[in-house]
């Protein structure tokens, strides 16, 4: 009964084909009114759009400030910076619009040049594909209509373009390495002057949590950051105009209403796929850091291979070299199945659906007249067909790449957001904010506000200490306020268990550790010389091991030639090392292999007396070598005028010092004037009466024993 009355209302004598005929006649009679009506409609969805992303923007961005606040007032906040989501957000146009003012430094600048002239010869190269594409139908046509002569014509036409069309094609690839390594070389310019001044570079690993792999940070993420960006510009420029420029030429023959229904079903389909589209640029900073972490372990295997291979301790390293491995290739696995399921949707959709969409399209001016276009024989049909088809097959690859290049940008959003956090912590690190998962819970309040203050440090001839708190970056309050201060020529002994915080101590005389609170006074850091227990040998010659950190140039400029040097290591009998490289003192090596641990000391020491700063602190600096040679060594650093601070727990040292600073290890400490001789004399008896003490429960026992009996 329904379908009869629905038939009803069609007049009997009114077929579908007559209705459809009718449509397209009033159709192509309103062509203009109805083109206007529909553009006007998809501006203002247009503008509704716009509007509506911008608001949904504006609630983003509160909502990851009040995300914010929160984080910042727990203890972990390292954590909600690490864990902070990788979108293509307005974090991510403000980082990638810094790391971009970086890479592209002003008008002026290469890179501008750069991109100016990649940007021409992409557009050059969309115009010769237009030229090609009509070409190549121009060409078939001749072929249908049988003329010979104009074919010939054309395949000469057809050569002579493919010189410039090469050229252009291999300049694009040109520019785009040039650029990756310009903006390669400004990004590591940029981090290297951050990285190694205000020793950054320390701070970054020892006094916060934020960063773990700051090496593979700048080998590896900052190239990659570069060839992505360079990449995009192309793989998203170039689409963009392709689009373009096809489209209109598209337009004019197969009519802009089919193009305008061809893009609004593409731009569904594509938001479809955008919807389905997993955060691969989340996916690839996880990978990244997943990578530098195993990286980092193997790393750590080399540097301490001997001590690893002397405890046996292979099977532990490789447990854990294998966990960090199975972590990365578990994740690298999961984001290979999420891109293989993505890739089928966007073949089939790319390549298939708009693919036949495409030759409805090119169908068009085949079985419908279009206003304005000519095509009427044979020959004209096939031209423009096989130009369609071309420009189509040109602007659907055109905007298949635009589609792909989500995924691009969302990789690239992954490395702009690793490069931006390690800047951001660099900066906050030059500021003096660290963040640091805090070890000890205990009095956490108490613990936070002495860590929440700053002390003052003020350039002096001599070193002060006045109420400063010795305070771990894991918030460990060693020492609550210490207050001692040394003169030239007051050489201090500092004694104490371990983990009492004397290193700690000479870690905020070198600026190293912030000064949490109280005053320090102490000279300028060239006047100050550290020799730690595991002296650092440089990469270079072996001069350059003794004049560290001074270079050739400077020792030179300093007056100080090789024969000085040679003096220097005499007296720490360490000159048959010059003699024993043929290359004499530009000999290279890798140092710590070639020399033993007490030649490392000497060495170190002859830097000292290279440097002869006014203070030295010299930090179980004489551990392996002989009672002799530690005296050789002490007594030739007083004759050059250093002032000595050591710390030690040889008694054979005491007698080079005057003064003592003892620890206890409680938060407790004494420092007083030292007299070695009696200081000794009166630890012996000490040591003496303990061990008598010691006996005393067994002299009671056979007391015991003799009375039973
Ligand atoms: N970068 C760091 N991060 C967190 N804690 C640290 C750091 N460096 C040192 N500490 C901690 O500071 C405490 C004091 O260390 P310090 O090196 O000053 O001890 P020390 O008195 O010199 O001991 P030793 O005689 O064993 O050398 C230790 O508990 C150590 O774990």
């Amino acid at each position: 009964m329904a379908a009869q009355s629905k038939l009803s209302i069609i007049p009997p004598d009114r077929t579908l084909k007559s209705i459809i005929s009718e449509l397209t006649t009033f159709y192509l009679k309103h062509r203009t009114k109805i083109s206007r009506c529909v553009y006007l409609t998809l501006f203002f969805a247009l503008l509704n759009r716009i509007r509506s992303a911008i608001s949904e923007q504006k609630a983003a961005a509160a909502r990851q400030a009040a995300a914010r606040q929160r984080a910042a007032t727990t203890l972990g906040h390292g954590e909600a910076t690490k864990r902070q989501k990788v979108e293509l957000n307005r974090e991510f146009f403000k980082n990638l619009f810094r790391l971009l003012r970086i890479c592209i430094p002003g008008w002026k600048s290469k890179e501008l040049r750069l991109l100016i002239s990649h940007s021409i010869f992409l557009v050059v190269r969309t115009l010769i594909s237009l030229k090609v594409a009509a070409m190549d139908g121009a060409l078939v046509s001749s072929l249908v209509r049988g003329k010979g002569k104009d074919f010939l014509i054309g395949i000469v036409w057809w050569m002579l373009i493919a010189v410039p069309a090469t050229f252009t094609n291999s300049m694009l690839s040109y520019h785009q390495c040039k650029l990756s390594l310009q903006y390669r070389t400004r990004l590591t310019d940029y981090i290297h002057d951050k990285y190694l001044s205000n020793m950054t570079f320390y701070s970054l690993s020892a006094l916060d949590d934020r960063i773990k792999n700051a090496d593979q940070l700048i080998t590896v993420d900052v190239s990659k950051f570069s060839n992505s960006l360079a990449e995009l510009y192309g793989n998203l420029a170039k689409p963009t105009l392709d689009m373009s420029i096809y489209n209109y030429s598209l337009s004019k023959s197969v009519g802009g209403e089919g193009l305008f229904f061809m893009s609004l079903l593409v731009q569904l389909s594509a938001n479809v796929m955008r919807a389905l589209t997993p955060p691969f640029g989340k996916y690839v900073a996880d990978e990244a850091r997943l990578e530098g972490e195993f990286r980092f372990e193997h790393s750590r295997l080399i540097d301490y291979s001997e001590e690893i291979a002397l405890y046996n301790g292979h099977e532990a390293e490789k447990d854990t070299l294998d966990k960090g491995y199975f972590t990365l290739i578990k994740h690298v696995n999961y984001i290979l199945r999420r891109r293989f399921t993505h890739g089928v949707m966007e073949d089939f959709i790319i390549k298939y659906v708009w693919g036949a969409l495409g030759l409805i399209l090119c169908s068009v001016p085949v079985f419908f007249k279009i206003p304005g276009a000519t095509a009427a024989t044979m020959g004209d049909r096939t031209e423009s067909f096989v130009t369609n088809r071309r420009l189509l097959l040109s602007s659907s690859d055109a905007f298949g790449r635009v589609m792909f290049s989500y995924k691009e940008i969302t990789e690239l959003a992954g490395y702009t957001s690793r490069v931006a956090t390690l800047l951001d912590v660099m900066d906050d690190i030059k500021a003096g904010r660290f963040e640091k998962t805090l070890v000890s819970d205990e009095s956490s309040a108490e613990q936070l506000e002495l860590m929440s203050g700053r002390g003052t440090v003020i350039e002096s001839e001599d070193i002060e200490f006045i109420d400063v708190p010795i305070i771990t970056p894991g918030g460990s309050v060693l020492v609550k306020a210490l207050t001692f201060s040394m003169k030239s020529g007051d050489h201090v002994l500092v004694v104490g268990p371990n983990g009492c915080g004397k290193s700690s101590l000479f870690r905020i005389l070198g600026g190293l550790w912030p000064v949490y609170g109280g005053t320090v006074r102490k000279p300028p850091l060239s006047q100050v010389f550290y020799v730690p227990q595991r002296p650092y040998l440089s990469a270079g010659s072996l001069r350059q091991q003794i004049i560290y950190p001074d270079s050739l140039l400077t020792m030179r400029s300093k007056g100080i030639t090789d024969a000085d040097l040679l003096s220097i290591l005499r007296i720490l009998d360490l000159d048959h090392l010059v003699s024993s490289f043929p290359e004499g003192w530009d000999a290279e090596a890798e140092w710590r292999d070639v020399l033993s641990g007490g030649l490392q000391q000497r060495v170190a020491m002859a830097r000292l007396f290279y440097n002869r700063p006014k203070y030295a602190i010299l930090d179980e600096c004489t551990s392996s070598v002989t009672l002799e040679m530690e005296k050789v060594m002490y007594e030739q650093a007083k004759a050059l005028g250093i002032t000595l601070m050591t710390v030690s727990h040889r008694r054979s040292l005491w007698k080079y010092h005057n003064k003592i600073l003892q620890f206890d290890g409680q938060g407790k400490y004494i420092y007083t004037k030292l007299d070695a001789d009696r200081r000794l004399k009166l630890e012996d008896e000490r040591e003496d009466l303990m061990l008598q003490l010691k006996q005393v429960p067994e002299i009671e026992r056979r007391i015991e024993e003799l009375s039973a009996a």
